[in-house]
């Protein structure tokens, strides 16, 4: 592999506003994240670096300027997509930085689900990343162009494609979104074809075992979150299955992806009108001549309340952290005032 130039890696006019004129401190784009270093790339081969805080501040795909040892800066995002984590603790994790365009990977089978589809572009939206559906298994079905026109119904900005991910020639259709140092990141179910994929986008052939006939959902193939060059000389970012995705903060993210009820709303009678049997609303009257799909308002409905529950908790959390905090020291106080005051 020639060694890319910082652009190469990705670099843009994003972070070079954020340096004085002049700067020239190395830089280095994160390739995996370890426990207590990040793997990065830099113009003059791989580095291993420490990180001054803890890893998980850090995502795939990040830029940092270095001193050959230590990650003395992390410069701001220009994208960036994360997800509430599995589990107890409501906390949100970061998934990949500074992705171009997020390649959502469903197949023309029983895994394409609308809902999750959207679910998907909400957080592409949210994160600044161009929106893409990739259907791959087009090669097993007569019905791939009207799985492909109800995933552009989702959202006319995404760029749709149906392929069969095993030949090669069709696989490189997504060269356009991972050239000159451009970075594709690729999400969805397990054993939908994302190793496929990548096997053709960069040459690397990485473990790819054939799924279970009798295990729809696939088995676990990718090993590990990571940053590879593509053939075309751009990125491709390749995450594990996304099970139990949730969605936090990414309000804005929903409102773009389902602007077409955002607009009714405005239109409707009352300004809290709850678009269920209010006078002069304008989303039911929509869904009582055809314009919008009844069920679409329920996923609108179920995605927002989703993102409300989930953000709740992660501020609720936050808050509780800090009380506990106070507490302890008030505690302390108001012990001494009462024995002062006896
Ligand atoms: N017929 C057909 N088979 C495909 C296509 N894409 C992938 N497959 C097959 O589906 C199986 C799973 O593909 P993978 O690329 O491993 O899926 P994955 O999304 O990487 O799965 P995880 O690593 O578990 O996340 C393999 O047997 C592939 O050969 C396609 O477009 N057409
Ligand atoms: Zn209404």
């Amino acid at each position: 592999m020639n060694t890319p130039t910082d652009a190469g890696l990705g670099w843009s006019a994003h972070f070079d506003r954020q340096l004085d004129a002049g700067d020239t401190s190395p830089r280095a784009r994160i390739v995996a994240v370890h426990r207590d270093r990040v793997e990065a790339l830099t113009p003059d081969g791989p580095a291993l670096l420490r990180t001054p805080e803890e890893t998980g501040h850090y995502a795939v795909g990040d830029w940092v300027l270095h001193d050959g040892v230590h990650v003395t800066r992390l410069m701001d995002r220009e994208t960036v997509i994360q997800r509430r984590s599995a589990g107890p603790v409501a906390k949100d994790q970061l998934i990949a930085a500074n992705v171009g365009t997020l390649g959502i990977v469903t197949s023309c089978n029983d895994d394409f689900n609308e809902a999750r589809l959207e679910r998907y572009l909400a957080i592409a939206a949210a994160g600044g990343c161009l929106p893409m559906v990739v259907l791959t298994k087009a090669d097993l079905t007569d019905e791939a162009d009207d799985y492909a026109r109800r995933a552009q119904r989702l959202s006319p900005l995404a760029t749709v494609l149906t392929l069969d991910a095993r030949e090669p020639e069709e696989a490189r259709r997504l060269d356009p979104w991972c050239r000159d140092g451009q970075t594709l990141a690729l999400v969805g179910s397990s054993g939908v074809g994302k190793t496929t994929l990548q096997n053709a986008l960069t040459g690397i052939e990485a473990a790819t075992r054939g799924i279970r006939e009798d295990d729809a959902k696939g088995r676990h193939t990718t090993p590990a979150r990571a940053l590879r060059r593509t053939l075309a000389g751009g990125w491709l970012i390749d995450t594990p299955g996304m099970r139990e995705l949730q969605l936090s903060g990414v309000a804005e993210g929903i409102a773009e992806v389902f602007a077409d009820i955002e607009d009714l709303t405005t239109a409707c009678r009352f300004r809290d009108c709850a678009h269920e049997a209010e006078p002069g609303c304008a989303v039911q009257a929509a869904i009582g001549d055809g314009r919008l799909d009844a069920a679409r308002l329920e996923r609108w409905r179920k995605l927002g309340r989703e993102d409300r529950y989930n953000s709740e908790s992660i501020a609720q959390a936050r808050a509780r952290f800090r009380a506990a905090g106070k507490m302890h020291r008030h505690g302390k106080t108001r012990g001494d005032w009462k024995r002062g005051d006896r």
